[in-house]
């Protein structure tokens, strides 16, 4: 059996195993029959063609679309009947809407701690201490008051990290973190990574390549058409990817081209969404 598949501690169960996943949309495969288990405290990067069902399977993961075949263990315990869900940090991927949260960054990032509260009890001191240290790590100590509105793409990408660190998780699901970053941007989030990576979290990230990333990261899971085409060290680009000016298709904003707070920017929405319980 490969090591993937054991840990280094017997007891502690990989963060996830997903045993021959299947899922198709309207009929149509989109992931077919993956194996990866993930153990606990590695940083593992999800890489891939466009549409080869990196997103699919970060969802498939958490219950957010259902398997057609196949299982999930989360922690040890299959997906519908974990209960732990406190222990998971999910960092969508980030989209543009029409209208506006009237937020601060301070209230976004809080917000992640409402699935580790008990209904309607109040914030306590701790919560207010792990919303202070999730800014800080993202580097955002000091605009906790200002409108997300005000911040760029980017920054508002690491809100939404410290939103996933507020609520005190040790396993992060990211889903392209790093799309339409700035380059700055990109090297805060990796700084920001190699930390939850020191604290022993897990990590498991959806990326178009490893750019800032690439020390950080100890594994790769390559996806094509559904399937792992690479399990093991981070690949060498190649093909397309390799060739200077290659034609990638990036359907979200180039993560090179320069960040400004314009009018699309600054009424970008963060999506508050909460992994399914079942
Ligand atoms: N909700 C959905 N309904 C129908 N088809 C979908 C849905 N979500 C994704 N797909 C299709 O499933 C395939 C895999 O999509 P997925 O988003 O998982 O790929 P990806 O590798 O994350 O792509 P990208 O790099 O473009 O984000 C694509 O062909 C996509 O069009």
């Amino acid at each position: 059996m490969s090591d993937q598949f054991t840990d280094v501690e017997a007891d502690v169960p990989p963060s996830f195993q997903i045993v021959d996943a299947r899922v198709a949309y309207d009929g149509v495969s989109v992931l077919d029959g993956v194996n990866v288990g993930v153990p606990a405290g590695q940083t593992m990067a999800v890489l891939g063609p466009n549409g080869s069902g990196k997103s699919t399977l970060m969802r498939a993961m958490l219950g957010i679309v259902p398997l057609t075949s196949g299982q999930v263990l989360v922690h040890g315990a299959p997906l519908r009947r974990f209960r732990a869900w406190h222990r998971i940090g999910y960092v969508p991927q980030r989209i543009t809407a029409g209208g506006a949260v009237p937020a601060t960054v301070r209230e976004i990032v809080a917000s992640g701690q409402v699935a580790s509260r008990r209904r309607l009890s109040l914030s306590t001191r701790a919560d207010r201490t792990a919303v202070d240290e999730a800014l800080e790590t993202v580097d955002l100590a000091d605009r906790g008051r200002d409108s997300v509105r005000e911040l760029s793409g980017g920054q508002q990408q690491r809100v939404l990290i410290a939103r996933a660190l507020a609520g005190r998780p040790d396993t992060f699901v990211m889903d392209e973190p790093m799309a339409g970053v700035d380059a700055e941007n990109q090297r805060a989030l990796a700084r920001t990574i190699a930390r939850l990576r020191e604290r022993g979290s897990t990590v498991v990230l959806v990326l178009h390549e490893l750019g800032p990333l690439e020390d950080v990261i100890e594994r790769a899971v390559v996806l094509e058409s559904g399937r792992v085409a690479h399990d093991g060290a981070a690949p060498e680009p190649t093909g397309e990817c390799a060739r200077p000016g290659h034609e990638h298709q990036h359907p979200h904003p180039d993560p090179n081209a320069p960040e400004s707070v314009d009018t699309t920017t600054a009424s970008e929405m963060i999506r508050l969404e909460v992994p399914g319980r079942d």
